[in-house]
């Protein structure tokens, strides 16, 4: 497995909040409690987390501990004595009125602890929006969660790598099947059991990912379709392939969903839309968004969505690259060196993607925000409004849109 990166969503988290720093080598971050760098290594989180739990931070850090928890303002007014003493907190029963995301860190930040029985711990809200998020993260059923890949392609890689790269899911728990040998050696070096039988993947899974190419689907399903059980679930990936089909394949009441992932999943920065099929319940559903939370955004919706997620995001990221790949050339038409144009192609697509989503801004905010009357940005957005870069943009996405319902017919 590769090194990890600072993931910036870390900060939002408001047990590491107080302390945590990113730092210029994103493999690395730094403590301003303890005034020291550490290594995110191979384990990203966990490696926070590690730090946060070593003897050092703990003798300095005063905010982040369970025993901040006591002195939050609902028992400011009690006497340290009267404040409940760790070896209690295991009993303690906890409730949140409210499941949003302050909620979601503090809980997360307390059961992190190790000192609060999860089991324990109650969330109410009016929807089920958010519960979804406190049943599944429940990291130690993720470490016992046995899941399969059928199809060992970009797509099922991206997927595993995400979900690895949390560090909740174990790797000997994950089975990978594909007719050649020919993709399965990365999937090895993540520790990832491989395969060539399908039905070998199926029989020792709880969740199967199904990942091969749509016209493969219908075989695939027709061959595992013996050993599917109500106890799967099986969630496919691809490209058009309805939940109509999926579940007319497979057993009735097998439970069926449909996602939609792209690419950056693989540095956890993907953008993933999935719906249910009519026998996949809620908790299915929450189950799924907890198991791959860690590979970016992960969104419920009906089914009429998933064609449009795929043309705006899955093939998305493609275009994306066009348009960085583009620019780097334009770089280097004004005479810059190509290998630095494209990092600084890269930087600038990142950048300006980090800033879009991190403000909350409307694109056109932003844009304006460059573009200083008379100066350099107004000419240029005038050259790519000559083009038509907006109506050719939203006519990529339409006909991606419109090749993924083709692909659902065939
Ligand atoms: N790539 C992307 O960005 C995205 C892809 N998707 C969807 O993901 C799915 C997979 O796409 P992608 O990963 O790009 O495709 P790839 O071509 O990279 O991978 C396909 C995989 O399927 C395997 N395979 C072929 N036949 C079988 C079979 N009978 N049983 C089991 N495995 C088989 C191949 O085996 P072998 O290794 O032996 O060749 C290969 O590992 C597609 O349905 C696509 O629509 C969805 C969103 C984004
Ligand atoms: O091109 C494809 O068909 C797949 C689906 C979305 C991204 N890649």
């Amino acid at each position: 497995m590769g090194k990890c990166k600072f993931n910036e969503n870390w900060l939002d988290n408001p047990v590491f909040a107080p302390w945590l720093v990113p730092v210029k080598d994103v493999h690395e971050a730094r403590c301003k409690l303890c005034k020291k760098y550490f290594k995110l290594g191979t384990m990203g989180v966990k490696a926070v987390e590690s730090h946060m739990q070593s003897a050092k931070h703990k003798s300095v850090d005063k905010t982040t501990s369970i025993s901040h928890f006591c002195s939050a303002p609902a028992c400011t007014s009690a006497a340290p004595s009267q404040c409940k003493m760790e070896s209690d907190l295991t009993e303690m029963k906890i409730g949140f009125i409210g499941a949003g995301n302050m909620a979601f860190g503090i809980a997360q930040g307390i059961l992190m602890s190790g000192k609060v029985n999860r089991e324990n711990v109650k969330v109410s809200a009016p929807s089920s929006n958010n519960l979804g998020r406190f049943q599944c993260k429940m990291e130690s059923d993720l470490t016992e969660m046995k899941i399969g890949f059928i199809g060992a392609g970009n797509m099922a890689f991206g997927i595993a790598q995400g979900i690895l790269m949390s560090g909740k899911v174990n790797p000997e728990n994950v089975k990978v099947s594909a007719p050649s040998s020919n993709n399965l050696g990365r999937f090895q070096e993540l520790g990832v059991a491989v395969t060539h039988s399908n039905s070998e993947v199926v029989t020792g899974s709880r969740l199967v990912f199904m990942a091969v190419k749509p016209h493969l689907v219908p075989t695939v399903l027709c061959e595992i379709a013996p050993f599917v059980t109500q106890q799967h679930v099986i969630v496919s990936v691809a490209a058009g392939i309805t939940l109509a089909t999926l579940e007319g394949l497979l057993p009735p009441d097998s439970v069926v969903m449909r996602l939609m992932p792209n690419l950056p999943c693989m540095v956890q920065e993907g953008a993933l839309l999935f719906s249910r099929g009519s026998r996949a319940r809620p908790e299915d559903g929450s189950l799924l968004r907890g198991l791959l939370t860690p590979c970016g955004l992960v969104e419920e919706g009906p089914e009429t969505w998933i064609d449009a997620h795929t043309g705006l995001s899955g093939s998305g990221v493609a275009f994306v690259y066009l348009f960085a790949e583009a620019l780097a050339e334009g770089g280097v038409k004004m005479g810059m060196p190509s290998a630095l144009a494209h990092r600084i192609a890269a930087q600038t697509v990142l950048g300006a993607g980090r800033l879009l989503r991190d403000s909350g801004k409307h694109p056109a905010q932003l844009r304006s925000d460059v573009c200083t009357p008379g100066g350099t940005t107004i000419f240029g957005l005038h050259e790519l409004e000559r083009g038509g870069l907006r109506a050719t943009t939203m006519g990529a996405v339409e006909a991606a849109t419109e090749r993924a319902r083709e692909l659902g017919k065939k």
